[in-house]
Formats: structure tokens, sequence, C-alpha cells
């Protein structure tokens, strides 16, 4: 192992290592000083996308998402053709988490050498299927060599009506909470993938190939919601980034979660709590985001939205009610690539 400390000043013993400090705090860490031309930035660090103003109309909206062998994809589990698909759905994501409409990317790839270059023309096919169906342009990238596994990036622009991107910042005491479709739904799959399972069809391809929700985001903004995040670390991670940047708190409703019956099949055979699959298992790439309480009938005429729980007054708590009526805090422990001690 390359011994890193012989680069910095800090004693052999005093390293933080990144494992330590953790994905988020690193993030927060590395956060200062980042903007030097404050005028067209209208978020920068902190959200699914930041957001810059370019064009009169629109606001512009930048993302970037690295997808990584062995870390974020197996080739045991996912075909080349289903690695492009879903890096394409991780980006689009958080064009969706804003409300936005995708427009263009540049994307790159880390292989080793010895590649079949077949697997990655399978990648390729995924990727402009994905950028087919929601017309992106792809207008450049970057290929290199690396000694260790795959990795790919893809850094996508969008843009939103000027004024109308949703953050998570935006969520007010008393609004409602609701989410898009299922959650916990793949991490189910790579559940039944991992442990060789027969059947678990749904969910192993919601792991392998899932959807991005950019028509729902779009409507969603389009009601006049406060507040959104897309599900990529997990609902109680997703809760709390809300619930933190908006200064809030957040009770949801355990009962109400939508799972998957494949996901409470899952939780019987491994004798797990199938609610941590929703809270804690990440890659759904759903939405979850507040609204006034005023939208509810309009919400209710959306296909596939639950309604889970609401928002208080409070200092950026997130809690869950269990059916037997205990309230259980909700950590902001989705998946972190570092776990912080
Ligand atoms: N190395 C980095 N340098 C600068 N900004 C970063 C870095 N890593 C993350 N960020 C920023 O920190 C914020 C949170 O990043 P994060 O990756 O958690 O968002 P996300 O893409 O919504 O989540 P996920 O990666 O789980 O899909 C974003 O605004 C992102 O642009
Ligand atoms: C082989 C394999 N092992 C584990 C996982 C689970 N996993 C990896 S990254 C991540 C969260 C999102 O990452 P990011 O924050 O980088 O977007 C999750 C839930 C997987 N997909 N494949
Ligand atoms: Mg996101
Ligand atoms: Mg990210
Ligand atoms: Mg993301």
């Amino acid at each position: 192992m390359l011994q890193y400390n012989m680069y910095t000043n800090r004693k052999p013993g005093d390293e933080m290592q990144l494992k330590d400090v953790g994905e988020f705090n690193f993030i927060r860490h590395i956060q200062d000083n980042t903007i030097h031309d404050p005028s067209t930035v209208i978020t920068g660090i902190g959200d699914d996308c930041a957001v810059y103003s370019a064009k009169e109309e629109t606001d512009q909206l930048i993302s970037t998402d690295t997808m990584v062998e062995g870390v974020h994809f197996s080739f045991h589990y996912m075909k080349p053709y289903d690695v492009g698909y879903r890096l394409m759905t991780a980006n689009l994501s958080d064009i969706a988490a804003m409300g936005g409409t995708p427009r263009q990317i540049v994307l790159s790839v880390a292989a080793p050498e010895y590649v079949d270059t077949a697997i990655l023309d399978e990648v390729y096919r995924g990727i402009k299927d994905q950028c087919a169906k929601y017309h992106l342009n792809i207008l450049g990238g970057d290929t290199v060599r690396t000694e260790g596994p795959m990795v790919w990036t893809v850094t996508i622009i969008g843009d939103v009506p000027k004024g109308t991107a949703i953050m998570r910042s935006g969520a007010q005491v008393g609004d409602i909470v609701g989410i898009t479709n299922y959650v916990g739904y793949a991490a189910t799959g790579l559940g039944a993938l991992s442990y060789n399972l027969d059947g678990y069809h749904m969910t192993k391809v919601g792991h392998q190939r899932p959807d991005p929700q950019i028509e729902l985001g779009q409507q969603l903004r389009q009601l006049g919601i406060h507040s959104m995040n897309d599900i990529s670390d997990g609902l109680g991670s997703e809760l709390n980034e809300i619930a933190s940047a908006s200064n809030v708190s957040i009770v949801i409703e355990e009962k109400v979660i939508p799972l998957h019956e494949e996901t409470y099949e899952l939780a019987k055979y491994l004798q797990t709590n199938p609610v941590d699959y929703a809270l804690y298992g990440g890659e759904d790439f759903q939405l979850v985001f507040t609204a006034p309480k005023s939208l509810l009938p309009k919400l209710e005429n959306l296909a596939g939205i639950t309604i889970i729980g609401e928002v208080v007054s409070g200092s950026a708590q997130v809690q869950m009610v269990t059916p037997d009526k205990t309230i259980k805090t909700i950590e902001a422990k989705g998946y972190n690539h570092f776990h912080e001690s």
C-alpha cells in the first residue's frame, strides 16, 4: 500500500484517513474557496445539481456522478449494457431532482488496457439508448488507462425555467412529504443477485436497469412543490439532507412507505427488517419531496405518488413512527463511501 503521508506534513499515526472523515464531512471540508465569480451562481456544492444563470429564460443545471467497477456495479450481476444504462440513470436522476430537463453530457472512461472493446461498446450502447430516450447530446469526454477497476464518469447539463429549480433547502413547516414509486427496490434486487437467489425478477431489473423520474420531477415542479431530492443513498440519508438544508424536522410513518412484495419476501428469507432496504439501501433513483398541504388533491392525481409524512419544526431531525407507535430517530446513515467513525 502506498504511504500517502510522505506527501503531507502529517506524522505517521496523525493521518485523518478518508474512511475516518467520511464522504459527507470530506465534501463539507472542500467546500471553502470554491466560488470565484458569484455573479452567475445560484447554488454551488450541496444540492443534487449546481444551478447557475446563463440565459435569459432558463437556469442551467450541472451535476456529475461516477461508477466504479466493484463498488457501484459488478459484471457478475450486470451486463455491460446495464452499466451504461444505470450510469445515465444516476446522472439523469439528479436533473430530475431539480425538476429539470436534461440537455447535454460529457463522459469519461478509465479502463484497463486488456479490456475487450466489445464490452466498452456495450456500455456505450446502454448510454446511447438512454441518451436517445431523453434527447440528450453526447458532446465529449476523456479516455484513459487505469491499473485498477473500470471507472465511468458522466457530467450532465440540464435546465429549468428561470428561478424554478427545486432545492433541498425549500421545505417548510406544515409541508407533506411524498415519494415516487417503490423504495428499497434496487437494494432488494442487489441482495437477491448477490445471494444468487431464484425469482425476484422485478427487483433484479430494478437494480440492473433503474429508470430516472424526469417526467414526474417536472410535473412536481410545475405543481409548485417546495423541496426535492433523488434517492441515491437511501431514504434515511435523503430525508436528513432535506431536513438539514431546510432547517426543519421530518416525521414519516413506517407503515405507509411503499415497499414491493419482493422486498418483504427477501426480508423474510434473510430475517432482516424490510423497511431498512428503503431507509438505507439506496440506488432507487426515485424522488422524495415536500409540498404544501394544499397540493394534496393534485398529487393524488399523479400516478406513483405516496405521502409518507410531514415537515415539523425542529433541529433537522428525521423521525419515523413505527406500526406500534414507537418513535425512532432515522440517522443520516444511508450509503456512505467512507464510513464515519
Ligand atoms: N469531490 C468533490 N468536489 C466538489 N464537490 C463535490 C465533490 N463530491 C461531491 N460534491 C458535491 O457535494 C454535493 C453532494 O454530493 P453527492 O455526490 O452526495 O450528491 P448526489 O449526486 O445527489 O448523490 P449520489 O452521489 O449519492 O448520487 C453535490 O453538490 C456535489 O456536487
Ligand atoms: C457491486 C455493488 N456493490 C454494492 C452496491 C451498492 N451501492 C454502491 S454505491 C451505492 C450508493 C450510491 O453511490 P453514490 O453515492 O456514489 O452515487 C450503493 C447502494 C452496488 N450497486 N454494486
Ligand atoms: Mg442526488
Ligand atoms: Mg454524487
Ligand atoms: Mg447522484
